[in-house]
């Protein structure tokens, strides 16, 4: 069962946080995340973001995806209107950041994000987004708004006892890099993206 093994504040670029980890063990060294924005009222439909950890977008700023502008407007988001990120170590939708660079090795030589998946002998999407309702359950979360274009992240929330009450979009301009990814995310996972942000 998860637990939360520690919490703080932490002031950011966008405002201050409570920073909290969640893992079995104290021992475990990538613990998922929840960010809570101080203004956040359980009383009402939470506003919440379900992120999955991508180290290439969010730290080193790659172009291939929208990742880090996601995370960033999330963080934004939340403090203005109150809310919870949700930051899910499932790098790489889950098979790990060393099989996410094959992975992008194959795009490389033509493949798109889920074709270079399958290639790898790896699924499309491996995550698990029961620990997110775990982490939110704990949280005492009853009801929320998602901000998500993933259709499966909204599955999830009705296939639990956690009421959604609606959807926020967050959708990212894509540039040249990125347009493939989005793309794929479309057509492949039925993402509620915008044509006109192809
Ligand atoms: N396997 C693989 N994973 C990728 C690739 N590009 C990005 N990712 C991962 O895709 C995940 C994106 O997660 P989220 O930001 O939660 O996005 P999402 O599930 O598409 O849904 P949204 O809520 O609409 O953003 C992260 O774990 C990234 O590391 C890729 O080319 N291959
Ligand atoms: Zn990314």
């Amino acid at each position: 069962m998860l637990q939360i093994q520690a919490e703080s504040n932490v002031p950011t670029d966008f405002g201050e946080f409570r920073m909290m980890a969640f893992s079995e063990n104290e021992k475990d060294w990538m613990p998922h995340i929840a960010l809570i924005a101080k203004n956040t009222d359980l009383s009402q439909p939470v506003n919440v973001r379900i992120h999955s950890e991508c180290i290439t977008g969010e730290v080193f700023h790659s172009q291939k995806c929208e990742c880090g502008q996601q995370l960033n407007s999330a963080m934004q988001y939340m403090q203005e209107n109150g809310g919870i990120i949700i930051y899910l170590r499932q790098e790489g939708r889950n098979i790990g950041i060393i099989n996410k660079l094959k992975a992008y090795a194959l795009q490389e030589k033509g493949l798109d994000t889920v074709q270079a998946n399958l290639e790898l002998g790896l699924p499309a999407d491996d995550r698990d987004f029961g620990i997110a309702i775990e982490m939110l359950e704990q949280l005492n979360v009853k009801s929320l708004n998602l901000m998500t274009n993933n259709p499966e992240k909204i599955q999830i929330i009705k296939d639990s006892k956690i009421q959604f009450n609606s959807r926020i979009p967050l959708q990212i301009k894509s540039n040249d890099s990125s347009l493939g990814y989005l793309k794929t995310k479309k057509s492949y996972f039925g993402h509620l993206l915008d044509d006109e942000n192809d």
